[in-house]
């Protein structure tokens, strides 16, 4: 990386799991205060491990970890970790993706981690200066019926959340699957983004537009591969949320030079730019910044231009959104 300072441009975050921004520091300090034990000696020894081959190999990590959050005060403390991170890195609004039925499964309950991550997320513009919506993710390798318990048990909580998503392994779980809850999400006024396109095929992102009716598409990259897909998603201005350091990570795209974020811009694609799991891909949010920046020279007017699509792709209002805007407009780094 070169050594020009982060550039702190007020960007929204819309693709983020509070789930991926563990840090091992924080993983063994709620492992101790559980008791629960870690199968790896050190956090040197568990940082060691995020060394991944594909999606499913980091997915594997990604859910064994999460045996450490237990209670409304570890997702509180994890959602503070997050904000105070974020915010060194010019988020001034965040869409925090969770996952219910990794944490329901183990038989903590969905009114813990919403109650524990709402806790956080209600100090979030005093203390931080942070805006923040809740996204409810069905994990789409769990069956429609998993998803749907999920959805009702979550009923009393909807006034909190925003919109749910679909992530988890993309192979061989299409956007199809999950037509039934999706319909019941938005008939309950909520939002709908979907994970797509990132390793499964142009089909799923048709998929998630066609049969999931989402407002987003999570990645998207490989959208690419088919012309007509791209000239539907620019005519209709389908943002797409992209993670540059996680797709390098999940070996999605070879190298960061590889990333087509530039080609998805001179197409006239509304991309944003985003972390993804930060704790295991290299980077907060303002870290993906400064690595397209060097990695694909992006200039000034390109950075200012992802930032501006990251608010006009976030669920704010109008007056917020022209607000935000403005401060991008005023940035002069
Ligand atoms: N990049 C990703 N893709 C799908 N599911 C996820 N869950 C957490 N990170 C994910
Ligand atoms: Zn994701």
């Amino acid at each position: 990386m070169s050594d020009l300072p982060t550039p702190s441009i007020p960007t929204a975050e819309l693709h983020l799991h509070i789930e991926g921004t563990l840090e091992p520091e924080l993983a063994f300090a709620l492992a101790q205060r559980n008791g629960i034990s870690l199968p790896y000696a050190s956090e040197d020894e568990l940082r060691g491990a995020y060394s991944f081959t594909d999606l499913q190999s980091f997915l594997n990590l990604y859910y064994a970890l999460m045996a450490v959050l237990r209670t409304e005060d570890d997702f509180a403390e994890l959602a503070h970790a997050y904000l105070a991170r974020a915010r060194a890195q010019g988020v001034r609004h965040a869409e925090i993706f969770f996952d219910p039925q990794a944490h329901t499964v183990r038989g903590v309950s969905i009114g813990t981690v919403i109650d524990g991550l709402s806790r956080a997320l209600d100090e979030a513009p005093q203390t931080y200066g942070i805006t923040t919506r809740l996204i409810m993710c069905f994990l789409r390798d769990e069956s429609a019926q998993s998803a749907l318990t999920t959805f009702e048990a979550a009923r009393p909580w909807l006034d909190r959340i925003a919109a749910v998503g679909l992530d988890s392994a993309e192979v061989g779980n299409p956007p199809s699957k999950f037509r039934e809850v999706f319909e019941r999400a938005r008939d309950a006024g909520l939002k709908c983004v979907a994970h797509a396109g990132e390793e499964g095929p142009p089909g799923y992102v048709w998929e998630a537009l066609d049969v999931l009716g989402v407002d987003r598409i999570d990645h998207g990259v490989r959208c690419l591969e088919d012309a007509d897909l791209v000239a539907r998603l620019v005519a209709e201005q389908v943002p797409l949320t992209v993670c540059p350091l996680s797709n390098v990570r999940l070996r999605v795209h070879e190298r960061l030079a590889d990333h087509p974020l530039r080609e998805m811009l001179t197409a006239g694609l509304l991309v944003t730019v985003n972390s993804d799991d930060p704790a295991y891909f290299g980077g907060y949010v303002g870290d993906n910044y400064t690595a397209v920046r060097d990695a694909l020279g992006l200039d000034g007017a390109t950075l200012r231009t992802l930032a501006r699509n990251s608010f006009l792709a976030a669920f704010i209002d109008e007056e917020t959104r022209a607000g935000y805007l403005a401060e991008v407009d005023a940035y002069g780094g």
